[in-house]
């Protein structure tokens, strides 16, 4: 058995905080140094970046490409070329540079090359802000949108640029957070630092600053603060992000930009798997999805996982990162109970309506307990969740007759592709359930039967010896 009380911690972790906690995600860009390659963008790559801007002085234009040496003459240029930022303090705009120092222009004054729709980063920001915004994001019969609206150039420059506590203010009521984009250019400290309901995200740019844009995202509510730039300057773009209406659908992205490692459960689950005593033997977890993704539909298999929202793409990326085997799988809403005698399968019996919400649990459990407890020297007893081996269709199905569970077993078995699987450790609760398979029987009595089937990520936890290796 694994550990219950990490257990316990991840269970909490991912039923009340989870979606709750994906206020902030964030992720990087390298750039590509050769300018003679044709496309001009990738999702994860970029040609250099350039900056254009005025001089509020004289409004001479200069330019500066990024990736950017911090000694370049552009750069101080860029620095000094900047007024002083204020920022909002009650309903006033100060100046405060014991709160506050760093230089910046308006977008009157300067144009880059730089878009962050080109790298897919608002989709990524969408699939995992937008979902824990409750209604106001995922009223389906509206299709909702992120747009970035370009705020400010910012240049934080050593030795004391910086930014205390903070939250922003939203310009408008479709306002919902705030971007920011990192150009290349070396510097050390700097640290955003972003908090939500306790819990506190570390963004530190410094090491990859000199080569690659990076970039983050979080709610307008969060709680942030910049920590002082010790060495170089560190220039940033900031974006408002907007929800918007949208004519026409969301257009699905396969592409997957942000670091999973910047996703708020990823520390408690990767110092977790790191444990001995943590499934010492290894194991399968279970989290039914939180989010409905009509996964018995006949493009079920080509949405997902890429169209997963909110806590189910955090877990689902997060364990693909940590290298685990990471799968979408339907599972019935029935487990079996099977009971083998001299080797062969004597009986079945589903066990029907199991409250599968977490409240019911405990309840699951006693219940295995008190099944496996029914100890019988010869007979052998199992309980298996039955787990389809792929997203598909739903199936419609006859058969001659189903009047038993073991006919019905059998039935399940012979049309919808699935294998039993014993003991997974379930995280979460149940909650939106489609139509896997429909059926006729031909008995004495003709009826028509349904099953259903939950979407669920399984994860694969390799024994504590094999972790170890990895
Ligand atoms: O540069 C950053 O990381 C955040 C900037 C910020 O908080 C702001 O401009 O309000
Ligand atoms: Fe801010």
């Amino acid at each position: 058995m694994p550990n219950q009380s990490t257990f316990s911690q991840l269970q909490i972790l991912i039923e009340k905080e989870c979606s709750k906690a994906s206020f902030a995600c964030g992720g990087s860009i390298t750039i590509k140094e050769d300018s003679t390659a044709k496309t001009k963008a990738t999702a994860q790559s970029s040609v250099p970046i350039n900056l254009f801007w005025a001089s509020p002085k004289d409004e001479e234009i200069h330019r500066l490409t990024f990736p950017a040496q911090s000694t370049e003459s552009s750069v101080s240029q860029l620095a000094n070329d900047c007024t002083v930022a204020s920022f909002g303090r009650g309903d006033q705009d100060v100046v405060d540079t014991d709160y506050r120092r760093a230089g910046k222009l308006d977008t009157t004054h300067f144009a880059s090359n730089f878009h962050p729709t080109e790298f897919g980063i608002l989709e990524n920001i969408e699939q995992i802000l937008l979902p824990a915004m409750g209604d106001k994001a995922n009223d389906e019969s509206h299709s909702r949108k992120l747009i970035a609206d370009l705020y400010k150039l910012n240049v934080y420059s050593e030795p004391s640029g910086h930014f205390c506590n903070h939250v922003d203010t939203p310009r408008d009521t479709t306002q919902i957070g705030s971007l920011v984009v990192c150009l290349p250019s070396k510097f050390e400290g700097g640290n955003l630092l972003v908090r939500h309901g306790g819990q506190e995200i570390n963004f530190d740019w410094s090491s990859k600053s000199a080569s690659t844009v990076q970039w983050a995202a979080f709610y307008s509510d969060c709680e942030h603060e910049i920590k002082t730039v010790t060495k170089g300057h560190r220039i940033t773009l900031t974006y408002n992000l907007h929800l918007v209406d949208m004519m026409g659908g969301a257009i699905l992205s396969p592409r997957r930009i942000v670091d999973p490692d910047t996703l708020p459960p990823y520390k408690l689950i990767k110092s977790m798997v790191g444990k001995k005593d943590f499934m010492t033997e290894g194991g399968i977890l279970g989290f039914f999805c939180s989010h409905a993704y009509a996964h018995t539909s006949g493009d079920a298999a080509r949405r997902l996982p890429k169209n997963l929202k909110g806590a189910d793409i955090i877990i689902y990326s997060i364990f693909q990162s940590l290298r685990y085997e990471v799968s979408i799988r339907p599972v019935l809403d029935e487990q079996v109970e099977f009971t083998y005698y001299k080797g062969r399968l004597v009986d079945a019996q589903m066990v029907s309506n199991m409250p599968r919400d977490m409240s019911g649990a405990n309840g699951n459990r006693k219940r295995w307990e008190n099944l496996r407890g029914r100890k019988s020297t010869k007979r052998q007893q199992r309980i298996a969740d039955l787990v389809g081996t792929e997203l598909h269709k739903e199936i419609v199905a006859s058969a001659s007759q189903v009047e038993t569970d073991l006919e019905e077993l059998l039935m399940i078995e012979e049309d919808w592709p699935n294998e039993p699987i014993e003991d997974i450790h379930w995280l979460t609760s149940a909650k939106h359930y489609d139509t896997a398979l429909t059926y006729t029987a031909y008995g004495n009595e003709p009826s028509v039967g349904y099953k259903y089937s939950y979407a669920a990520i399984l994860v694969t936890i390799p024994a504590w010896e094999k972790r170890q290796r990895q």
